[in-house]
């Protein structure tokens, strides 16, 4: 059956097949988290299907490493595979700077650790994803179970200093317990409305005992695919000589994918 995708599905599959097709053979990849990236992987596994792709890729999650080993994408370790080539993964925000807030499906540590290795990072997302300023959306905070009530309350203490409009914490939860991380860390959801100075913002929480890692992304994106409602797909950034930057139509097949059995 042809899948009926809404139109922030659309954009998302549309972002996720520009970028796909900009992965070379005998690239080491990282492959991104979350709903967008679940796109890049299914084309990915169509041209590996196709094309006889080589590619090496270093999942970023759990939940990565299964479908892209349905997907035919051999799995390395980071540590097996040392620098990568790429990093494509999908944002919960980013700004013109490119500046990104991530981590809303709780990934952040592995996707950030992954990037950092990375020569380069293309972000994937809906153009809703594309925001003046960073904030609307809750900015997870990875932090150690040790001690994490300590942990939000330094930052809460921290946030006064900031330009900030908003100020509550949540843990986040998985039903009615906590939710914890491939790495055994638990998220704080931080409901800010504004942050004004991101790269400040990541810093400071940095230096707080028990934070592991802020979803804040500071440059470490170069380059954005942005995918719209119709289909159409742009990019912003620096397209590093591997894409043209600017509007390109794409047609959407309905069996675009080969199913995964997912
Ligand atoms: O932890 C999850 C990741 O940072 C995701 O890449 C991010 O939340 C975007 O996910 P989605 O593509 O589902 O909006």
């Amino acid at each position: 059956m042809p899948e009926r995708l809404s139109p922030v599905e659309t954009a998302k599959r549309a972002a996720a097949r520009r970028a796909a097709d900009l992965v070379e053979p005998d690239m080491a990849l990282g492959i991104g988290t979350g709903s967008t990236a679940y796109w890049l992987i299914r084309h990915l596994g169509e041209r590996i299907a196709s094309e006889g792709l080589r590619i090496t890729g270093v999942p970023t999650s759990s939940q990565t490493a299964e479908l892209a080993s349905k997907a035919g994408i051999a799995l390395v370790d980071l540590e097996a595979a040392g620098r990568l080539d790429l990093t494509i993964d999908g944002a919960d925000e980013f700004d013109s700077a490119l500046n990104l807030v991530k981590g809303g499906g709780g990934a952040l540590l592995r996707e950030k650790i992954v990037a950092a290795a990375s020569d380069r990072m293309i972000v994937i997302a809906d153009k809703s994803k594309h925001v003046e300023t960073l904030g609307a959306f809750p900015l997870p905070v990875e932090v150690t179970s040790f001690g994490w009530q300590s942990t939000k309350a330094a930052i809460e203490d921290l946030l006064p200093g900031h330009d900030l409009l908003g100020d509550q914490i949540t843990l986040r939860l998985d039903g009615e317990a906590p939710f914890v991380t491939d790495g055994g860390n638990l998220i704080l959801d931080l409901h800010l409305k504004r942050i004004g100075d991101p790269r400040r913002l990541a810093r400071d929480l940095n230096l707080i005992p028990g934070v592991v890692e802020s979803g804040l992304f500071i440059g470490l994106c170069d380059t954005v695919v942005i995918g719209h409602g119709d289909g159409r797909t742009e990019i912003i950034g620096s397209a590093n000589g591997i894409a043209p930057p600017g509007d390109a139509d794409f047609p959407e097949p309905d069996n675009l994918f080969a199913d995964l059995g997912d």
